[in-house]
């Protein structure tokens, strides 16, 4: 584990769902630090809870039992609706299939999340100029994403997250639906987003290759963690 302090602490969580009479372990006594500028990537097999851990940690569900901390609050008690407003502010998303909106440019795509803030329009232009020109696609922003290639729509996905200055940047299969080039490509850009903006990133992914660039491996088995199994890099 990097040193420094914790900016995500997963204490103790059990996640369970109920089908009918049924219910399903999906979590089970979860212990999880990650430091601040830490590149996590989470694997295991499909149904070990990946996405669902995920999912805590990014404010997106809560616990069944147990507490998760991150950036110094307990998101695990908080209701629905602060939960939302607190995503907005500290947590950037990244998903498999870009999530862009069709109609909108790459600009306007980027810009989305600020809209949400009490933001000058000044102030709009300006982070989303810097989103743009850190993923490296000034020249398209004008673009739909229908006329992106995968990895440019990736991209403009990883500046959408980021134009926020976010706490935690959460990617869930980021590469999965790109080509070796373009996933290595958006791999790289992770690690330029970790490494000189110390960036905190969690990434769940199948694909060993992905894997490798992050500095940490945590693997789940069965809504387990796996000890003694956190492979460094
Ligand atoms: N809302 C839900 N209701 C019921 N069961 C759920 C729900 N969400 C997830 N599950 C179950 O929880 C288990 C873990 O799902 P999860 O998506 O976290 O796994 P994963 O490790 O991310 O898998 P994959 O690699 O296939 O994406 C699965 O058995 C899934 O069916």
């Amino acid at each position: 584990m990097k040193s420094g302090p914790a900016i995500v602490s997963v204490q103790g969580v059990h996640k369970y769902f109920t089908r009918g009479s049924e219910r399903v372990d999906v979590l089970n006594g979860l212990n999880l630090d990650v430091a601040q500028g830490d590149f996590l990537a989470l694997m295991g097999p499909s149904g070990s809870g990946k996405t669902t851990l995920l999912n805590l940690i990014a404010g997106l569900d809560t616990p069944s039992e147990g507490q998760v901390w991150v950036g110094g609050n307990c998101i695990s008690q908080l209701s629905e609706g602060q939960l939302a407003q607190w995503r907005t502010r500290h947590i950037g998303f990244v998903f498999q299939f870009y999530h862009l909106l069709p109609v909108l440019t790459a600009y306007e795509n980027i810009e989305l999340p600020l809209l949400l803030l009490p933001l000058s329009g000044a102030a709009r232009r300006k982070q989303v100029r810097t989103a743009l020109e850190l993923v490296g696609l000034n020249n398209r922003e004008n673009h739909r994403p229908g006329q992106l290639s995968g990895g440019q729509q990736q991209r403009v996905g990883i500046a959408r997250a980021i134009v926020t200055d976010p706490t935690l940047i959460v990617a869930d299969e980021p590469t999965g639906d790109l080509d070796a080039k373009s996933a290595d490509e958006i791999l790289s850009l992770l690690q330029v987003l970790q490494r000189t903006l110390n960036k905190t990133i969690i990434m769940v992914t199948h694909d060993p290759r992905a894997a490798e660039r992050a500095s940490h491996v945590q693997r789940l088995d069965k809504g387990r963690l796996v000890v003694g199994n956190a492979a460094e890099h």
